[in-house]
């Protein structure tokens, strides 16, 4: 199975489970996501949300380019990269509060999943990026929108997305990215990170998350991200993104 989703006492855990390609993402995590959202929505017990990936070296590689190297047209990318930013949306703005746990490396789209999440806690040894820039497009599942929404500095985000490369923890950590940097074992830094988080009743945590999301529907942000999804696919068509894709995988 591309994912697990499991249980421990109030956590619900989404692990993404592909670590042979780096936890790329494809059809059967975006239904995964799907399922975590559904069990969020009917076990009123679950208080936070964590997404991570499987093994020790990367969290997520962004989208399966095996798979979606084989989409070719404007079209075909706007059918991709909507359906799954709309899946990722619903997990943004599910009624308690997300944490991602970087147990590695965050690239491409596995950088957007970090960012549309409430908490970042980094593994001290994964590098971040919107990557995207290298291979001729932008962030296609809303991460350009997610990311200026994170009260960082404007100039730190922009930089960020535009400069395309993976930072350090450190340096992610100095700009307000991620919220924690920890070292040792993922499970370990987590409940550590939660245990004064997971007190209050889930009614408690509903109510903030709820603000949340009522600031990003005032500041349209659903909105903002189909704008970067069109955008993105418009990209996408052209010559260089496909070339950059192609030495990817020849190299
Ligand atoms: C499509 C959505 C779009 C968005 O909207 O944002 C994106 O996500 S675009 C970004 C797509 N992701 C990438 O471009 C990242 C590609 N991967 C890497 O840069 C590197 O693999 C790594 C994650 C930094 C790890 O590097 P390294 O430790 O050197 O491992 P390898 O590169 O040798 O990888 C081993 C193995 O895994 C395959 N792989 C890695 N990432 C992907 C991926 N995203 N999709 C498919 N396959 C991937 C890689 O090809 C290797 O396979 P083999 O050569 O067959 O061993």
């Amino acid at each position: 199975m591309a994912y697990t989703i499991e249980k421990r006492d109030e956590i619900i855990i989404f692990e993404i489970n592909r670590p042979a390609i780096h936890n790329a993402i494809n059809g059967e995590v975006v239904e995964g996501f799907q399922r975590l959202v559904q069990n969020v929505k009917t076990d009123n017990s679950i208080k936070l949300a964590v997404i991570t990936g499987a093994g020790e070296k990367t969290f997520c590689s962004g989208g399966d380019l095996s798979v979606f190297h084989m989409l070719k047209t404007e079209k075909e990318a706007y059918a991709m990269l909507s359906e799954t930013a709309q899946v990722l949306y619903e997990v943004a703005s599910l009624d308690i509060p997300t944490i991602a746990l970087l147990n590695g490396t965050a690239v491409g789209g596995g950088c957007e999943i970090a960012t549309l999440c409430d908490f970042r806690l980094v593994k001290k040894e994964a590098k971040c990026g919107f990557i995207q820039g290298k291979l001729g497009i932008i962030s296609g599942w809303g991460g350009g929108a997610y990311l200026f929404e994170k009260g960082m500095r404007h100039d730190h985000a922009l930089q960020m997305l535009t400069e395309a490369v993976p930072y350090t923890s450190d340096y992610l950590h100095s700009i307000g990215w991620a919220t924690e940097v920890y070292e040792g074992d993922k499970y370990s830094a987590l409940a550590k990170f939660s245990e004064k988080m997971i007190v209050p009743h889930a009614s408690v945590l509903k109510a903030y998350k709820k603000q949340v999301i009522q600031k990003w529907e005032n500041t349209q942000l659903y909105e903002r991200i189909m704008k970067e999804v069109s955008t993105c696919s418009i990209l996408w068509e052209q010559d260089a993104h496909h070339e950059a894709v192609d030495a990817f995988l020849k190299r």
